[in-house]
């Protein structure tokens, strides 16, 4: 996987992370799924709109990794797919007025790039969500919500997941609220 950051290891990275199918369920080992992250835990419809009307100045998307990977032998599973077949996996972070608040990782099966699919190779720094919410192929699953295992306090704790299905194929997107998000003015 290229990386376009050559000091990315200085940056938060992602941790490992337990999925649980609601927020209630995660709320049983962590109570912080009810404080501040709450809200950002359950946004229906795009994350990247619901950041946007958050930001003061201004919202950026920067592309921290991204290529032809495999995907971890949960993400695999989650998404039905062979363990050691190769994805498309874009690694962003979501940026409220030159902040980084919000990490995501997408990984997007060899079935998803078929046809017009194949636009999600060249994103760039364009959201994702501004291709899934434009197209009513796609259909958002249930979101489900992880409890991370972060090493350092910069790192996130909580995050959310969901599959997105088209036609024959789904893709899954992670989104993982960093300390910052969770400081910003309340609701
Ligand atoms: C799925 C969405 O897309 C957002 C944009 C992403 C990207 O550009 O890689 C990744 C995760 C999202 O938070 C959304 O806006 O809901």
């Amino acid at each position: 996987m290229r990386s376009r950051d050559s000091d990315i290891n200085h940056r938060p990275n992602i941790p490992p992370t337990d999925w649980y199918r609601s927020l209630t369920a995660a709320g049983l080992r962590e109570p912080a799924v009810h404080g501040p992250a709450r809200h950002w835990l359950q946004v229906e419809g795009s994350f990247t709109r619901a950041l946007q009307k958050r930001c003061s100045r201004s919202f950026q998307v920067e592309v921290r990794q991204e290529g032809f990977a495999t995907p971890t032998r949960e993400e695999a599973l989650r998404l039905a797919i062979p363990h050691r077949q190769y994805a498309w996996i874009r690694e962003v972070s979501l940026c409220g007025d030159g902040e980084p608040w919000v990490l995501a990782r997408t990984v997007i099966p060899l079935d998803c790039l078929e046809g017009e699919g194949r636009r999600l190779l060249h994103l760039g720094n364009r959201p994702l969500g501004a291709y899934l919410f434009s197209s009513p192929h796609w259909q958002r699953g249930p979101l489900e919500t992880g409890l991370c295992q972060p090493e350092s306090p910069d790192q996130p704790r909580l995050a959310r997941r969901s599959l997105f299905t088209g036609h024959n194929s789904a893709l899954l997107v992670g989104e993982y609220l960093l300390p910052a998000l969770l400081g910003t003015a309340a609701l």
